[in-house]
Protein backbone atom coordinates (compact mmCIF):
# COMPACT_ATOMS: atom_id res chain seq x y z
CA UNK A 1 0.00 0.00 0.00
CA UNK A 2 1.31 3.78 -0.84
CA UNK A 3 1.73 6.02 1.72
CA UNK A 4 1.02 9.20 1.86
CA UNK A 5 1.10 12.42 3.93
CA UNK A 6 -1.77 14.27 3.90
CA UNK A 7 -2.62 16.25 7.17
CA UNK A 8 -6.01 15.75 8.05
CA UNK A 9 -6.90 19.72 7.96
CA UNK A 10 -5.51 19.66 4.19
CA UNK A 11 -8.13 16.87 3.13
CA UNK A 12 -11.12 18.50 1.37
CA UNK A 13 -13.85 15.63 0.61
CA UNK A 14 -15.57 17.00 -2.66
CA UNK A 15 -19.02 16.58 -2.38
CA UNK A 16 -18.89 18.71 0.77
CA UNK A 17 -16.12 21.12 0.01
CA UNK A 18 -17.03 24.75 -0.20
CA UNK A 19 -15.46 27.70 -1.53
CA UNK A 20 -15.13 28.99 2.03
CA UNK A 21 -14.40 26.11 3.32
CA UNK A 22 -17.74 25.75 5.21
CA UNK A 23 -18.09 21.83 5.26
CA UNK A 24 -14.89 21.13 5.93
CA UNK A 25 -13.74 18.17 8.34
CA UNK A 26 -13.71 19.78 11.24
CA UNK A 27 -17.11 21.12 11.21
CA UNK A 28 -18.50 17.79 10.13
CA UNK A 29 -16.87 16.42 12.79
CA UNK A 30 -17.87 19.21 15.14
CA UNK A 31 -21.41 18.47 14.05
CA UNK A 32 -20.85 14.64 15.18
CA UNK A 33 -19.45 15.66 18.41
CA UNK A 34 -22.97 17.85 18.58
CA UNK A 35 -24.96 15.22 17.90
CA UNK A 36 -23.59 12.46 20.14
CA UNK A 37 -23.36 15.13 22.98
CA UNK A 38 -27.19 15.93 22.05
CA UNK A 39 -28.30 11.76 21.44
CA UNK A 40 -26.13 11.53 25.56
CA UNK A 41 -28.57 14.25 26.76
CA UNK A 42 -32.13 12.57 25.18
CA UNK A 43 -30.44 8.82 26.87
CA UNK A 44 -29.90 10.52 30.44
CA UNK A 45 -33.31 11.83 30.03
CA UNK A 46 -35.01 9.09 29.28
CA UNK A 47 -32.74 6.95 32.08
CA UNK A 48 -33.81 9.61 34.72
CA UNK A 49 -37.48 9.18 33.18
CA UNK A 50 -37.67 5.21 33.51
CA UNK A 51 -35.73 4.82 36.78
CA UNK A 52 -32.33 4.49 35.14
CA UNK A 53 -31.60 1.13 34.20
CA UNK A 54 -28.38 -0.21 34.17
CA UNK A 55 -27.62 -0.73 30.01
CA UNK A 56 -29.15 3.42 29.58
CA UNK A 57 -25.95 4.44 31.91
CA UNK A 58 -23.78 2.24 29.97
CA UNK A 59 -24.99 4.01 26.17
CA UNK A 60 -24.76 7.78 27.83
CA UNK A 61 -21.04 6.78 29.31
CA UNK A 62 -20.05 5.09 25.93
CA UNK A 63 -21.71 8.10 23.87
CA UNK A 64 -19.79 10.74 26.04
CA UNK A 65 -16.72 8.89 25.80
CA UNK A 66 -17.04 8.76 21.68
CA UNK A 67 -17.28 11.99 21.20
CA UNK A 68 -14.40 12.69 23.37
CA UNK A 69 -12.78 11.03 21.18
CA UNK A 70 -13.49 12.29 17.95
CA UNK A 71 -12.40 15.50 19.53
CA UNK A 72 -9.47 14.26 20.18
CA UNK A 73 -8.46 12.84 17.33
CA UNK A 74 -8.76 16.32 15.63
CA UNK A 75 -7.18 18.85 18.18
CA UNK A 76 -4.60 21.19 16.31
CA UNK A 77 -1.10 21.23 17.86
CA UNK A 78 -1.19 18.37 19.16
CA UNK A 79 1.54 15.34 18.37
CA UNK A 80 0.13 12.53 16.25
CA UNK A 81 0.90 10.11 18.92
CA UNK A 82 -1.86 11.63 20.83
CA UNK A 83 -4.67 13.31 18.55
CA UNK A 84 -5.09 9.29 16.85
CA UNK A 85 -3.57 6.46 18.86
CA UNK A 86 -5.05 7.70 22.25
CA UNK A 87 -8.32 9.75 20.35
CA UNK A 88 -8.87 6.09 18.90
CA UNK A 89 -8.44 4.25 21.57
CA UNK A 90 -11.01 6.61 23.52
CA UNK A 91 -13.30 6.28 20.51
CA UNK A 92 -12.92 2.22 20.56
CA UNK A 93 -13.54 2.29 24.84
CA UNK A 94 -16.90 4.71 24.41
CA UNK A 95 -17.82 1.85 21.58
CA UNK A 96 -16.91 -1.21 24.18
CA UNK A 97 -19.17 0.57 26.87
CA UNK A 98 -22.13 1.21 24.04
CA UNK A 99 -21.25 -2.54 23.82
CA UNK A 100 -21.71 -3.27 27.27
CA UNK A 101 -25.21 -1.94 27.17
CA UNK A 102 -26.02 -3.51 24.93
CA UNK A 103 -25.33 -7.01 26.53
CA UNK A 104 -26.58 -5.79 29.73
CA UNK A 105 -30.01 -5.49 27.38
CA UNK A 106 -30.20 -8.06 25.57
CA UNK A 107 -29.52 -10.27 29.06
CA UNK A 108 -26.40 -11.68 28.28
CA UNK A 109 -23.28 -11.28 30.70
CA UNK A 110 -20.58 -8.04 30.10
CA UNK A 111 -17.06 -8.53 30.33
CA UNK A 112 -15.15 -5.74 31.64
CA UNK A 113 -12.18 -7.86 29.77
CA UNK A 114 -14.02 -7.62 26.02
CA UNK A 115 -13.77 -3.64 26.67
CA UNK A 116 -10.63 -3.51 27.42
CA UNK A 117 -9.44 -5.62 24.33
CA UNK A 118 -11.25 -3.59 22.30
CA UNK A 119 -9.79 -0.48 23.55
CA UNK A 120 -6.28 -1.87 23.20
CA UNK A 121 -6.90 -3.47 19.62
CA UNK A 122 -7.61 0.44 18.74
CA UNK A 123 -4.60 2.03 20.46
CA UNK A 124 -2.05 -0.18 18.64
CA UNK A 125 -3.66 -0.35 14.94
CA UNK A 126 -2.53 3.19 15.16
CA UNK A 127 0.32 3.51 17.09
CA UNK A 128 1.30 0.58 14.54
CA UNK A 129 1.19 2.67 12.13
CA UNK A 130 2.86 5.80 13.04
CA UNK A 131 5.46 4.23 15.31
CA UNK A 132 6.27 1.38 13.47
CA UNK A 133 5.38 1.32 9.84
CA UNK A 134 4.65 4.96 9.50
CA UNK A 135 1.87 4.94 7.08
CA UNK A 136 -1.12 7.32 7.49
CA UNK A 137 -3.17 5.68 4.20
CA UNK A 138 -3.11 1.86 6.06
CA UNK A 139 -3.88 3.76 9.71
CA UNK A 140 -7.30 5.08 8.43
CA UNK A 141 -8.09 1.77 6.46
CA UNK A 142 -6.99 -0.38 8.82
CA UNK A 143 -8.82 1.76 11.58
CA UNK A 144 -11.76 2.47 9.50
CA UNK A 145 -12.25 -1.46 8.79
CA UNK A 146 -11.69 -1.84 12.87
CA UNK A 147 -14.49 0.42 14.07
CA UNK A 148 -16.78 -0.98 11.04
CA UNK A 149 -16.16 -4.12 12.48
CA UNK A 150 -16.73 -3.24 16.12
CA UNK A 151 -20.28 -1.51 14.92
CA UNK A 152 -21.15 -5.06 13.19
CA UNK A 153 -20.60 -6.28 16.23
CA UNK A 154 -23.25 -4.28 18.08
CA UNK A 155 -25.38 -4.67 15.39
CA UNK A 156 -25.23 -8.37 15.77
CA UNK A 157 -25.77 -8.69 19.47
CA UNK A 158 -28.71 -6.57 19.39
CA UNK A 159 -30.18 -9.02 15.96
CA UNK A 160 -29.56 -12.36 18.38
CA UNK A 161 -31.85 -10.68 21.12
CA UNK A 162 -34.73 -10.47 18.56
CA UNK A 163 -37.93 -8.58 18.94
CA UNK A 164 -38.73 -5.61 16.75
CA UNK A 165 -39.88 -2.19 18.90
CA UNK A 166 -36.41 -0.15 18.40
CA UNK A 167 -34.81 -2.80 17.69
CA UNK A 168 -34.65 -2.54 13.81
CA UNK A 169 -34.07 0.65 14.20
CA UNK A 170 -30.66 0.60 16.21
CA UNK A 171 -29.43 -2.20 14.38
CA UNK A 172 -29.62 -0.57 10.82
CA UNK A 173 -27.98 2.20 12.34
CA UNK A 174 -25.06 0.01 13.59
CA UNK A 175 -24.97 -1.65 10.27
CA UNK A 176 -24.76 1.71 8.20
CA UNK A 177 -22.01 2.86 10.60
CA UNK A 178 -20.66 0.15 10.10
CA UNK A 179 -20.60 0.40 5.69
CA UNK A 180 -19.37 3.83 6.37
CA UNK A 181 -16.40 3.44 7.81
CA UNK A 182 -16.05 0.20 5.91
CA UNK A 183 -16.76 2.02 2.73
CA UNK A 184 -14.46 4.62 4.08
CA UNK A 185 -11.60 2.35 4.74
CA UNK A 186 -12.14 0.96 1.60
CA UNK A 187 -11.62 4.06 -0.12
CA UNK A 188 -8.45 4.45 1.62
CA UNK A 189 -7.50 0.81 -0.81
CA UNK A 190 -8.43 2.05 -3.94
CA UNK A 191 -7.72 5.64 -4.42
CA UNK A 192 -4.58 6.92 -3.97
CA UNK A 193 -6.04 10.60 -3.78
CA UNK A 194 -9.18 11.02 -1.93
CA UNK A 195 -9.79 14.33 -3.58
CA UNK A 196 -10.30 13.01 -6.87
CA UNK A 197 -13.69 12.42 -7.92
CA UNK A 198 -15.15 8.80 -6.91
CA UNK A 199 -13.14 8.88 -3.55
CA UNK A 200 -14.69 12.15 -2.59
CA UNK A 201 -18.15 10.88 -3.46
CA UNK A 202 -17.33 8.06 -0.86
CA UNK A 203 -15.58 10.84 1.45
CA UNK A 204 -18.48 12.64 1.51
CA UNK A 205 -21.62 10.07 1.62
CA UNK A 206 -20.11 8.32 4.74
CA UNK A 207 -19.50 11.91 6.14
CA UNK A 208 -22.78 12.22 5.77
CA UNK A 209 -24.46 8.72 6.71
CA UNK A 210 -22.10 8.93 10.25
CA UNK A 211 -24.48 11.56 11.91
CA UNK A 212 -27.37 10.14 10.18
CA UNK A 213 -27.00 7.15 11.70
CA UNK A 214 -25.33 8.23 15.42
CA UNK A 215 -28.96 9.87 15.51
CA UNK A 216 -30.82 6.51 14.12
CA UNK A 217 -28.65 4.11 16.92
CA UNK A 218 -29.76 6.43 19.73
CA UNK A 219 -33.31 7.14 18.60
CA UNK A 220 -33.59 3.18 18.51
CA UNK A 221 -32.12 2.70 21.92
CA UNK A 222 -34.67 5.41 23.58
CA UNK A 223 -37.51 3.64 21.53
CA UNK A 224 -36.41 0.67 23.15
CA UNK A 225 -35.79 1.13 26.55
CA UNK A 226 -39.33 3.48 26.44
CA UNK A 227 -41.34 0.27 24.90
CA UNK A 228 -39.86 -1.64 27.77
CA UNK A 229 -40.80 0.56 30.31
CA UNK A 230 -44.42 0.93 28.56
CA UNK A 231 -44.41 -2.84 28.84
CA UNK A 232 -43.71 -2.70 32.50
CA UNK A 233 -46.13 -0.04 33.04
CA UNK A 234 -48.51 -2.59 31.03
CA UNK A 235 -47.79 -5.44 33.58
CA UNK A 236 -48.54 -3.39 36.41
CA UNK A 237 -51.47 -1.83 35.45
CA UNK A 238 -53.48 -5.47 34.69
CA UNK A 239 -51.88 -7.94 36.94
CA UNK A 240 -52.72 -8.62 40.08
CA UNK A 241 -49.64 -8.03 42.15
CA UNK A 242 -49.68 -10.97 45.09
CA UNK A 243 -50.24 -13.79 42.88
CA UNK A 244 -49.05 -12.41 39.46
CA UNK A 245 -52.87 -13.50 37.54
CA UNK A 246 -54.38 -10.90 35.69
CA UNK A 247 -56.50 -8.47 37.47
CA UNK A 248 -60.42 -7.25 36.17
CA UNK A 249 -58.34 -4.74 34.14
CA UNK A 250 -56.26 -7.96 32.25
CA UNK A 251 -59.07 -10.01 32.49
CA UNK A 252 -61.33 -7.45 30.61
CA UNK A 253 -59.06 -6.84 27.89
CA UNK A 254 -57.79 -10.57 27.24
CA UNK A 255 -61.14 -11.95 27.96
CA UNK A 256 -62.55 -9.87 24.92
CA UNK A 257 -59.79 -11.19 22.70
CA UNK A 258 -60.13 -14.39 23.74
CA UNK A 259 -63.92 -14.67 23.64
CA UNK A 260 -63.93 -13.20 19.83
CA UNK A 261 -61.51 -15.75 18.72
CA UNK A 262 -63.29 -18.40 20.00
CA UNK A 263 -66.53 -16.95 18.85
CA UNK A 264 -65.01 -16.70 15.25
CA UNK A 265 -63.68 -20.36 15.17
CA UNK A 266 -66.71 -21.40 16.10
CA UNK A 267 -65.65 -23.14 19.35
CA UNK A 268 -67.23 -23.48 22.77
CA UNK A 269 -65.58 -20.82 25.66
CA UNK A 270 -65.74 -21.85 29.12
CA UNK A 271 -65.62 -19.99 32.65
CA UNK A 272 -64.88 -21.42 35.83
CA UNK A 273 -65.13 -20.09 38.74
CA UNK A 274 -62.88 -20.65 41.78
CA UNK A 275 -63.15 -19.67 45.18
CA UNK A 276 -61.81 -20.97 48.54
CA UNK A 277 -63.92 -22.30 51.21
CA UNK A 278 -63.93 -20.30 54.25
CA UNK A 279 -60.87 -18.13 53.62
CA UNK A 280 -61.82 -15.91 56.33
CA UNK A 281 -60.79 -18.40 59.09
CA UNK A 282 -57.47 -19.11 57.67
CA UNK A 283 -56.71 -15.29 57.70
CA UNK A 284 -58.03 -15.59 61.39
CA UNK A 285 -56.54 -19.15 62.39
CA UNK A 286 -53.32 -18.38 60.78
CA UNK A 287 -52.95 -14.83 60.00
CA UNK A 288 -52.96 -12.66 56.69
CA UNK A 289 -49.77 -13.33 55.48
CA UNK A 290 -50.80 -17.36 55.57
CA UNK A 291 -54.00 -16.51 53.74
CA UNK A 292 -51.60 -14.49 51.22
CA UNK A 293 -49.44 -17.81 50.23
CA UNK A 294 -52.88 -20.26 50.31
CA UNK A 295 -53.48 -17.40 47.26
CA UNK A 296 -50.40 -17.82 45.75
CA UNK A 297 -50.30 -21.44 46.08
CA UNK A 298 -53.51 -21.44 44.49
CA UNK A 299 -52.31 -19.29 41.94
CA UNK A 300 -49.99 -21.56 41.27
CA UNK A 301 -51.47 -24.56 41.15
CA UNK A 302 -54.02 -23.31 38.53
CA UNK A 303 -51.16 -22.00 36.27
CA UNK A 304 -49.38 -25.29 36.19
CA UNK A 305 -52.82 -27.18 35.46
CA UNK A 306 -53.62 -24.94 32.30
CA UNK A 307 -52.51 -24.41 29.00
CA UNK A 308 -50.39 -21.11 28.22
CA UNK A 309 -53.25 -19.83 26.09
CA UNK A 310 -55.97 -20.26 28.88
CA UNK A 311 -56.28 -16.80 30.98
CA UNK A 312 -56.41 -17.01 34.86
CA UNK A 313 -57.66 -14.14 36.32
CA UNK A 314 -58.17 -13.03 40.70
CA UNK A 315 -61.77 -11.96 40.05
CA UNK A 316 -61.87 -10.51 44.20
CA UNK A 317 -60.55 -11.55 47.20
CA UNK A 318 -60.40 -15.31 47.62
CA UNK A 319 -62.05 -15.56 44.04
CA UNK A 320 -60.10 -16.52 40.59
CA UNK A 321 -61.34 -17.05 36.87
CA UNK A 322 -60.29 -19.13 34.45
CA UNK A 323 -61.05 -18.70 30.68
CA UNK A 324 -60.77 -21.81 28.62
CA UNK A 325 -60.89 -21.38 24.48
CA UNK A 326 -62.10 -24.52 22.88
CA UNK A 327 -63.75 -26.27 25.91
CA UNK A 328 -67.96 -27.21 26.38
CA UNK A 329 -69.13 -27.44 29.76
CA UNK A 330 -68.58 -31.05 29.94
CA UNK A 331 -65.12 -30.98 29.25
CA UNK A 332 -64.97 -27.31 31.66
CA UNK A 333 -66.18 -29.87 34.14
CA UNK A 334 -63.47 -32.16 34.17
CA UNK A 335 -60.84 -29.70 34.56
CA UNK A 336 -62.77 -28.12 36.97
CA UNK A 337 -62.92 -31.61 38.89
CA UNK A 338 -59.59 -32.09 38.21
CA UNK A 339 -58.09 -28.71 39.93
CA UNK A 340 -60.84 -29.27 42.58
CA UNK A 341 -59.01 -32.18 43.41
CA UNK A 342 -55.35 -31.61 42.78
CA UNK A 343 -55.89 -28.55 45.24
CA UNK A 344 -58.08 -30.68 48.17
CA UNK A 345 -54.86 -32.83 48.08
CA UNK A 346 -52.11 -30.24 48.39
CA UNK A 347 -50.33 -28.71 51.05
CA UNK A 348 -49.53 -25.01 51.99
CA UNK A 349 -46.39 -25.18 53.69
CA UNK A 350 -44.98 -22.28 55.51
CA UNK A 351 -42.17 -22.35 58.07
CA UNK A 352 -43.48 -24.59 60.46
CA UNK A 353 -46.88 -24.52 59.11
CA UNK A 354 -48.43 -27.23 57.05
CA UNK A 355 -52.11 -25.90 55.59
CA UNK A 356 -54.60 -27.75 53.76
CA UNK A 357 -57.70 -26.03 52.37
CA UNK A 358 -60.60 -26.39 49.37
CA UNK A 359 -61.92 -24.93 46.86
CA UNK A 360 -65.96 -24.36 45.48
CA UNK A 361 -66.50 -24.37 41.71
CA UNK A 362 -68.86 -23.34 39.90
CA UNK A 363 -68.54 -24.01 35.48
CA UNK A 364 -70.21 -22.48 32.45
CA UNK A 365 -69.66 -22.21 28.30
CA UNK A 366 -70.72 -20.19 26.01
CA UNK A 367 -73.36 -22.98 24.58
CA UNK A 368 -75.68 -22.27 26.95
CA UNK A 369 -74.81 -18.78 27.94
CA UNK A 370 -73.57 -16.97 25.08
CA UNK A 371 -70.00 -15.23 24.52
CA UNK A 372 -70.34 -12.07 26.54
CA UNK A 373 -67.95 -12.68 29.32
CA UNK A 374 -69.76 -10.68 32.58
CA UNK A 375 -72.67 -13.06 31.39
CA UNK A 376 -70.28 -16.07 31.40
CA UNK A 377 -68.77 -14.27 34.49
CA UNK A 378 -72.03 -13.95 36.66
CA UNK A 379 -73.55 -17.39 35.68
CA UNK A 380 -70.04 -18.82 36.79
CA UNK A 381 -70.56 -16.87 39.47
CA UNK A 382 -73.98 -18.39 40.15
CA UNK A 383 -73.08 -22.12 39.64
CA UNK A 384 -70.24 -21.68 42.50
CA UNK A 385 -72.22 -19.89 44.97
CA UNK A 386 -74.53 -23.20 44.35
CA UNK A 387 -71.71 -24.97 45.26
CA UNK A 388 -70.96 -23.48 48.31
CA UNK A 389 -74.36 -24.30 49.38
CA UNK A 390 -74.42 -27.70 48.38
CA UNK A 391 -71.63 -28.15 50.84
CA UNK A 392 -68.41 -26.56 49.82
CA UNK A 393 -65.43 -28.74 47.79
CA UNK A 394 -67.19 -29.44 44.98
CA UNK A 395 -67.84 -28.13 41.18
CA UNK A 396 -71.43 -27.66 39.83
CA UNK A 397 -72.03 -26.50 36.10
CA UNK A 398 -74.34 -23.91 35.59
N1 LIG B 1 -54.91 -12.80 53.28
C1 LIG B 1 -55.74 -12.17 52.45
N2 LIG B 1 -57.06 -12.14 52.70
C2 LIG B 1 -57.90 -11.54 51.86
C3 LIG B 1 -57.42 -10.93 50.68
N3 LIG B 1 -58.48 -10.40 50.01
C4 LIG B 1 -59.58 -10.69 50.75
N4 LIG B 1 -59.24 -11.39 51.85
C5 LIG B 1 -60.09 -11.90 52.93
O1 LIG B 1 -60.85 -13.01 52.43
C6 LIG B 1 -61.92 -13.22 53.31
C7 LIG B 1 -63.13 -13.68 52.53
O2 LIG B 1 -64.07 -14.09 53.46
P1 LIG B 1 -65.52 -14.56 53.03
O3 LIG B 1 -66.01 -13.70 51.88
O4 LIG B 1 -66.36 -14.59 54.25
O5 LIG B 1 -65.35 -15.98 52.44
P2 LIG B 1 -64.93 -17.35 53.12
O6 LIG B 1 -64.47 -17.18 54.51
O7 LIG B 1 -63.97 -18.01 52.18
O8 LIG B 1 -66.27 -18.15 53.12
P3 LIG B 1 -66.86 -18.97 51.92
O9 LIG B 1 -66.44 -18.30 50.65
O10 LIG B 1 -68.34 -18.90 52.11
O11 LIG B 1 -66.34 -20.35 52.03
C8 LIG B 1 -62.13 -11.90 54.07
O12 LIG B 1 -61.80 -12.08 55.41
C9 LIG B 1 -61.14 -10.93 53.41
O13 LIG B 1 -60.58 -10.04 54.34
C10 LIG B 1 -56.02 -10.94 50.43
O14 LIG B 1 -55.50 -10.44 49.42
N5 LIG B 1 -55.23 -11.58 51.32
Amino acid sequence: MDDCHWPWAEIHWGILRTESGVLNLDTLLLVQVCITLLTTALLVASACYTGSPAEQRWWAAGNLVVSLGLAMTNMYGVPDILNTIIGYGVIALGIGLVQRGLRVYCSEIPRWREVVVVTVVALLIPAYFTLVVPSLRARLCYSGFYFALLNWLCAATLARHGGWRGIVISVAGFTVLGMALFARGMNMVFHSDPADVPGSLVMGASMLAIPLAQVCIAFGLILMVMWRYAERLRKLSTLDALTGALNRAGLEIQGKRVGLRAQRGRRSLAVIMIDVDFFKNINDTYGHPVGDEVLRHMARILRLELRPYDLLARFGGEEFVLVLDGLNRDAAIKVAERLRARIELELVEIDALSVRYTASVGVVSSDEHGYDLIRLISAGDAAMYEAKRAGRNRVIGG
